[in-house]
């Protein structure tokens, strides 16, 4: 080796998917962290580009007038396990993201194609200049964005689960009201023609319910170091 530097270790691509409170975030943004690679939450681009929707009031109810304006937002994700950020025009919308009024809507927006074309790019490119690889996390990672992912895990967990995870999220939020938004929610994006949230064939399914975040990131953690030893 030149110099005596050590191999440069080929950057390993991990895509992370499943429904809405399966812990993809919160494990995915930690598998980063502990293995040195970059991150991208995608579900916060699409929630992003529907902020911009809301902001300049674009009526979410025609595809066509959504369509028409796809193009116009400039969305950047910074990729930092441990500060992730994302600005759409410049502004600073990590907050406004996660309101009710974006999360009721998201699954409108990301249900038309030329969002999806737009945002896949996005995606792509990231992961392309990714110099030590990057855990991509959504709804179809595995199975459009980066079908040649080195790892594809699919998280799920219970209904149960998932609605009292996110309850404890949004303080005082109802359960029962939580879990109808939420099933809802993944009915729609697992229904939608392009790109529905699927699991890749070649996926590993990990089903969350009965595991702590520990047990979670722990056995991906895994999963990535048995496919980089095989690289
Ligand atoms: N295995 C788990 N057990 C208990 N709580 C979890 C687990 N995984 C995630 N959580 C918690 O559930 C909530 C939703 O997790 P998150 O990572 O945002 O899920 P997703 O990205 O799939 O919507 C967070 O508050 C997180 O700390
Ligand atoms: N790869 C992805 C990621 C998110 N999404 C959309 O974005 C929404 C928000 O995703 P999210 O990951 O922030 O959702 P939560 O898991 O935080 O509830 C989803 O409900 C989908 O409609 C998508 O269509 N494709």
């Amino acid at each position: 080796m030149e110099n005596g530097a050590a191999p440069t270790a080929k950057p390993v691509i991990v895509a992370i998917d499943g429904p809405s409170g399966t812990g993809k975030s919160s494990t995915s943004k930690a598998v980063a962290a502990q293995l040195g690679l970059s991150y991208l939450d995608t579900g916060a681009q699409y929630r992003a580009i529907t902020w911009w929707m809301v902001h300049n009031g674009i009526d979410l109810a025609d595809p066509t007038a959504v369509a028409a304006v796809a193009g116009k937002p400039e969305i950047v994700s910074g990729t930092d396990p441990s500060a992730p950020t994302i600005t759409v025009d410049g502004v600073d919308v990590a907050a406004p993201i996660r309101t009710q009024e974006v999360t009721s809507r998201v699954s409108a927006v990301s249900a038309v194609p030329e969002v999806r074309t737009r945002i896949t790019e996005l995606q792509r490119s990231l992961a392309a200049g990714a110099e030590r690889g990057i855990v991509v996390e959504g709804r179809d990672i595995g199975t459009t964005v980066l079908p040649d992912a080195d790892l594809k895990v699919f998280l799920t967990a219970s209904p149960e689960a998932r609605a009292a995870r996110r309850s404890g999220e949004l303080k005082g939020a109802d359960l029962h009201a939580t879990r109808e938004a939420l099933v809802k929610r993944d009915a729609a994006d697992s229904s939608r023609k392009t790109s529905p949230l699927a699991k890749a064939d070649d996926a590993v399914e990990v089903d969350t319910t009965e595991l702590t975040l520990a047990q979670v990131i722990e056995c991906v953690v895994t999963l990535v170091e048995e496919k980089r030893a095989a690289k």
